[in-house]
């Protein structure tokens, strides 16, 4: 395997390039009573992550967004406060994951659900596969019940997690199974309309961070759009597969039309993390100014088996990876300018969002969630 590389530690030209945090990211962590009174950054629209006590919804949050390696999240104290942690400043992914004790109670007046739903984008309910799931089912009725109610445009995604622990025939029954009684659930209270959709995850293997992805796309409004192109880029290139990549948590934020299969997206992930990690060592300046990822980018990877993986910058948070044939690669020049007009048209679909982005209106109970769009084109909520 040979590795080109080519890093220079900082342009200039690049306005924030320098902004990108060292640390690799992952901004301020919050810690929020339940009885807080929303703060401006509150505006933001939310990812949440509910379930019972010990489910594993804050190793999720630090393994996909903060580098938590897993077996780290042994040592994970519990949550006792809601955990709001805003990553929208070192990722293009702008929401805030807010991350929920186990025993929350609905009954209690100092929580304010309705507050909390209204400015929800996607609403994630983790159930521990290797736990008896009964309670779990129970509190994902109430929980998606009542969000539902007050916002109806909420994304209900269920991650049945720690499937690491189950075999194969085991995962596909348990899923079956939490799948069935969930939708029974639902339909018994006349709530059809609610739709559930189900996830298998582990901290331990790329699976978290797949349905993360997943979870994300759907609340990008201009998804078709940037499909749209990579179909386009990948069938002019003889590229076989690309992912546009959030550098900072590996979530791919949109793929062409072709299906995903885990080893590419795996083998993606982890051309991200040598990138980055041989970047920190020798992109940097000497005085370790610079930043690890900018507009200069790129890298090649040759496979023995005539495979090549091509990373280049797209934006500031994203990067394209694209997998293909060594005899495609000897066109390296077209496929240079095709991601040259690539690369222009994302920056143009995201200007266009920016420019089409409403005016906040005033909180209002009840109201619909409005959903405009934010610098890098994720949904803001104006509420
Ligand atoms: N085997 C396995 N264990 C996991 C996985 N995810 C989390 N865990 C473990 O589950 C335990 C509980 O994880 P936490 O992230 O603290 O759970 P939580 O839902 O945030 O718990 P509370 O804060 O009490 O609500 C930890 O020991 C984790 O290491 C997984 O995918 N597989």
């Amino acid at each position: 395997m040979s590795i080109q590389y080519d890093v220079e530690p900082l342009a200039d030209s690049y306005g924030v390039a320098d902004s990108f945090p060292k640390d690799f990211g992952y901004g301020e962590e919050e810690e929020a009573d339940i009885e807080d009174s929303p703060s401006p950054s509150d505006s933001k629209p939310r990812i949440l992550l509910m379930g019972l006590r010990r489910s594993g919804k804050s190793s999720i949050q630090k393994v996909v967004f903060h580098k938590m390696s897993p077996n780290e999240t042994l040592f994970l104290e519990s949550t006792n406060k809601i955990y709001k942690d805003d990553i929208s400043s070192s990722s293009f992914v702008n929401f805030q994951i807010w991350d929920f004790p186990g025993q929350i109670d609905f009954i209690d007046p100092t929580f304010d659900y309705e507050m909390i739903f209204r400015g929800t984008g996607a609403l994630i309910f983790v159930i521990d596969a290797q736990d008896d799931y009964v309670e779990a089912l129970g509190r994902l009725h109430l929980t998606v019940s009542r969000a539902f109610r007050v916002n109806p445009e909420i994304n209900f995604e269920v991650f049945i997690h720690k499937v690491d622990g189950l075999s194969d025939d085991h995962k596909i029954e348990t899923q079956r199974d939490i799948h069935q009684r969930a939708n029974d659930d639902l339909a018994d209270a006349s709530l059809e309309k609610l739709h559930l959709s189900f996830y298998l995850t582990s901290i331990y293997d790329h699976s978290i961070f797949e349905a993360f992805s997943k979870v994300v796309q759907k609340l990008i409004p201009q998804l078709p759009t940037l499909e749209n192109l990579l179909n386009i880029f990948i069938s002019n290139s003889g590229i076989e597969k690309a992912f546009l990549f959030d550098v900072v948590s590996k979530i791919y934020i949109a793929t062409d039309s072709s299906p995903v299969d885990m080893q590419s997206y795996e083998l993606c992930c982890d051309m991200i993390d040598v990138v980055i990690d041989v970047s920190c060592i020798y992109g940097l300046r000497e005085d370790g100014s610079g930043s690890a990822y900018d507009k200069e980018s790129m890298a090649i990877i040759k496979l023995n088996n005539t495979t090549v993986l091509y990373l280049k910058e797209v934006t500031k948070f994203l990067a394209l990876v694209c997998i293909l044939r060594e005899e495609s690669f000897e066109r390296k020049g077209l496929i240079d300018y095709n991601f040259h007009c690539f690369r222009k048209a994302i920056h143009e679909v995201f200007e266009v969002g920016v420019s089409t982005q409403r005016p906040m209106g005033p909180p209002g109970v009840g109201s619909p969630c409005h959903k405009a769009v934010a610098l890098n084109g994720t949904p803001r909520s104006t509420v």
